[in-house]
């Protein structure tokens, strides 16, 4: 007979979710994973694994074109859709729950609900947690209230990711990381693309990396239009006109929503235990629910930050925690401790796949000025750094470092440019270890590569 009682049940199957019943089990807890679709969630299937996968080809090609003397040949469309179909497994998750099965972890397919404290139901069977639920069940697309477009079937970013046939025109709401992932990727496998943002592009991030965004993504011909808000849509014979208020109008044969995210928190029966369904869960930084001594909450569903590497991190966090409560062992909550998600507050490493691409790790100017942070911001002309002509004919880019005058220490970095992404571990760990400038001097970057870029920026700064 199966067991209905564990040390530990975890929520949600997503690259989170796995993180945290991995560290649970390998801590001698017994650990039960619930999951209603595909074990390894929305990023290995419908987010961050295809989206980057449909953006490869058309981003190395672009890379090649970029370098004189050589031909850079054309994109196979089919192809790269059957190369996304591989990276997703054809949508089957039999590895992940091979995985699963030979870490001990418990599987239980469906749709779960809490059910009271510690108590987790799953089609009319209850189990119970004698330690920790821990509740990743992740987000889901946020489908703004406008006239129309809900009859207009418009897409969610899943169905963008997991497109069988590419449309010949693309119009897509919100100018945020899906948004301008997904124009950039369109645009490569050969869509009209209209990108419509009610201000600038990746308002959260510096001020120039969605301008020079804007700017690569005219460059492939995408239609930017900022400013502008999507006010009514209808389809007439295929065709879907967007309105844009007093801006005219805008058609397309499909419309993409990239309006943002919430929380998959709305039918979890979060009110058996005193909470509102379709709230995000608010945790501390031992990813324990603000309120409970057995409820924990991690990855997208906490609202720390939407990312699959840091929900990871906070699942690293939150696992060993259980482990440690469970054994009355000692819970390493200070600052940077084991047991705690520090990172989340002020060093969130992050890229976004466009062309250029941009890599931001911690706070960007605005943010340490409204942190209260005495800082100097120090930019630099990435073009100008010699390993980056070599890497790309024209290369145009931008780095800025924010650094905290009192402690002379960097608070964020953002690079903008081609193929920048591989520049931000770097950046992260002069973050998180708040490496003195003085020290920094001596991490001394090879020539000609654009990591050169960080002895510019010291030079900038001054000694
Ligand atoms: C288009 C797109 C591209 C992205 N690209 C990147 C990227 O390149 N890099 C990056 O770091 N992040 C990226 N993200 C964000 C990333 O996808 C999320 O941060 C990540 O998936 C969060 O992981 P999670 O485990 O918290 O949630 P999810 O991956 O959403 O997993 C949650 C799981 O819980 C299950 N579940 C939900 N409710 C229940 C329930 N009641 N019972 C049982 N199971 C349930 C779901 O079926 C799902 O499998 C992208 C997001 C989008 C939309
Ligand atoms: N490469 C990556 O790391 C990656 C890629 C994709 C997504 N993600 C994560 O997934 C999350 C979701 O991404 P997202 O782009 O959906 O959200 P987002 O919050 O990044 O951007 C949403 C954008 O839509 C705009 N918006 C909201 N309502 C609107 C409306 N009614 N009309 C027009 N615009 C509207 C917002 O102002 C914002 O600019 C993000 O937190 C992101 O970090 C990460």
């Amino acid at each position: 007979m199966s067991t209905t009682e564990y040390d530990v049940i975890v929520i949600g199957a997503g690259p989170v979710g796995e993180n945290v019943a991995d560290r649970t089990r390998a801590g001698g807890l017994s650990t039960l994973i619930i999951e209603a679709e595909l074990v390894g969630g929305d990023c290995s299937y419908w987010a961050c694994v295809p989206s980057k996968v449909l953006l490869r080809g058309a981003s190395a090609l672009r890379a090649a074109g970029r370098v004189d003397g050589v031909d850079a040949g054309t994109l196979d469309v089919a192809a790269t859709l059957r190369r996304r179909d591989s990276f997703v497994s054809e949508w089957s998750d039999d590895g992940q729950v091979e995985w699963l099965r030979g870490a001990g972890i418990d599987l239980v397919r469906g749709h779960a609900t809490i059910a009271g404290e510690r108590r987790v139901a799953v089609d009319g069977t209850v189990y119970t947690a004698r330690q920790a639920v821990v509740v990743a069940t992740g987000s889901a697309a946020l489908m703004p209230d406008i006239p129309g477009l809900a009859d207009v079937q418009p897409w969610q970013s899943r169905d963008a990711t997991s497109v069988k046939d590419v449309p010949a025109r693309l119009v897509i709401v919100g100018g945020g990381v899906v948004g301008v992932e997904m124009a950039t990727a369109f645009a490569g496998l050969g869509s009209r693309v209209t990108l419509l943002a009610r201000t600038g592009l990746l308002g959260p991030m510096e001020p120039f990396a969605g301008e020079l965004v804007a700017a690569g993504l005219k460059e492939l011909g995408v239609d930017v239009r900022t400013g502008v808000s999507a006010s009514g849509f209808e389809r007439v014979d295929g065709v879907v006109t967007v309105q844009l208020g007093d801006a005219g109008s805008v058609e397309a044969e499909q419309v993409l929503v990239a309006t943002g995210r919430v929380p998959r928190t709305t039918d979890l029966g979060l009110d058996s235990i005193g909470l509102n369904g379709g709230d995000w869960l608010t945790t501390d930084d031992t990813l324990r629910v603000d309120g409970f001594d057995w409820l924990y909450a991690t990855g997208d569903v906490n609202h720390r930050a939407l990312l699959t590497h840091q929900g990871k991190y906070q699942a690293r966090a939150a696992g060993d925690v259980i482990v440690a409560r469970a054994a009355a062992g000692e819970v390493q909550n200070a600052p940077w401790g084991r047991h705690v998600a520090t990172a989340d507050h002020e060093a969130v490493p992050q890229v976004v796949f466009s062309d250029p691409e941009v890599a931001s790790v911690g706070l960007t100017e605005r943010a340490a000025r409204d942190a209260g942070y005495d800082i100097r911001v120090v930019d630099y002309d990435l073009g100008s750094v010699s390993g980056a002509g070599i890497h790309a004919d024209g290369f145009t880019g931008r780095a800025r470092m924010v650094v905290d005058e009192k402690r002379r220490v960097l608070l964020g970095v953002t690079f903008v440019g081609p193929d920048v992404s591989e520049l931000l571990q770097a950046a992260t760990v002069a973050v998180v270890g708040e490496v003195p400038l003085e020290r920094l001097w001596h991490a001394v970057p090879a020539f000609p590569t654009i990591n050169e870029v960080w002895l510019r920026l010291l030079e900038t700064y001054g000694r």
